[in-house]
């Protein structure tokens, strides 16, 4: 028999209730989003790369008890939605291409990733991180890195590198639209302590990133430096995004539509933050006129963090 569509229901990581799309066959339930091309694997704790996406998630009754997983597969439906809402983006590469996403990656690994051809969850040790695909933040930031390999393909180093990283901090926190919306990781990062965050977009120095040229990190391209400061020098684009939104009065969605035609139209795969600048304000002048507060608003933003 054919499979059909159903409703599977559970807890997220925080212990929050929601629904979403599985798919029943043979009498059981896959987590399975056919409608969005979705699938939500386990590594069972492997941390054997050659092993993923290891096993398509199944359960008995359609009530789902393993929070990552119920996150995982709900908050990359969220994605999906908003790319194809705001942006008429199908999918990662606009092709509909299967969103797929393995949970508890390896043991108490402290990350999430995505690997060229899917996301990876670490559950994290407890203390700092709880599993990382209970924040939307997160899952926006990973897919984001899909679509952003698939547009401009920034190269994961230096000043491309920390471009990467703010675009996907910038599409994260816009599709998790929050109030004091410029915080990164909040929900699941460190639990024993309320109100921090992993990184912050509006005050990048309070966790010790830059938020001006002058501060640039010259880090080395290793590992060890975080390939050239990736996701320290992100501060610094991360910072002229706030700018522009705080002081243009655009909406989050428009400046967001912003730094998506910059992204997919105008930059490139060693794009710097002087390219970034430039993209960006193109992008603003094709949506809003050359004289608009809008492309006033980016050039002051970016201005305001040593870029141009
Ligand atoms: C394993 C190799 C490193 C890949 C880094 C991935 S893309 C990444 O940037 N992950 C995010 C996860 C995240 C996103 C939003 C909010 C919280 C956490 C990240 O920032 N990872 C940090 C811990 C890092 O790698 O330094
Ligand atoms: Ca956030
Ligand atoms: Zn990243």
């Amino acid at each position: 028999n054919k499979a059909t569509h159903a409703t599977g229901t559970g807890k997220g990581v925080l212990g929050d209730n929601k629904s979403f799309n599985t798919l029943s066959s043979s009498g059981t339930y896959y987590l399975q989003d056919s409608t969005r091309n979705l699938k939500t694997y386990t590594a069972r704790n492997s941390a054997n790369e050659n092993l993923l996406p290891g096993t398509l998630l199944s359960d008995s009754d359609n009530y789902w008890t393993d929070g990552a997983a119920v996150d995982a597969h709900t908050y990359a439906a969220e994605v999906y939605d908003y790319y194809k809402t705001k942006f008429n983006r199908n999918s990662f590469d606009g092709n509909g291409a299967a969103i797929k996403s393995t949970v508890h990656f390896g043991r108490n690994f402290n990350n999430a990733y995505w690997n060229g051809a899917q996301m990876i969850y670490g559950d994290g040790d407890g203390s700092t991180f709880v599993p990382l695909s209970g924040a939307l933040d997160v899952v926006g930031h990973e897919i984001t890195h899909a679509v952003i390999e698939r547009s401009a393909n920034l190269v994961y180093e230096n000043q491309s590198g920390a471009l990467n990283e703010s675009f996907a901090d910038v599409l994260g926190n816009l599709i998790e639209d929050r109030d004091n919306g410029w915080l990164l990781g909040e929900d699941i990062y460190t639990p024993s302590v309320s109100g921090d965050a992993l990184r912050s977009m509006s005050n990048p120095e309070s966790q010790g990133d830059p938020a001006h040229m002058d501060d640039y990190k010259n880090l080395p391209n290793t590992r060890e430096g975080d390939w050239g400061g990736v996701h320290t020098n992100s501060g610094i684009p991360n910072k002229a995004f706030v700018n522009f939104v705080e002081t243009s009065g655009i909406t989050r969605d428009n400046a967001g539509k912003v730094w998506y035609r910059a992204l997919t139209s105008y930059m490139t795969s060693r794009s710097d933050f002087d390219d970034a600048r430039n993209a960006t304000i193109q992008a603003a002048t094709d949506l809003f006129g050359s004289s608009s507060t809008e492309v006033t608003a980016v050039t002051n933003a970016w201005a305001a963090v040593g870029v141009g």
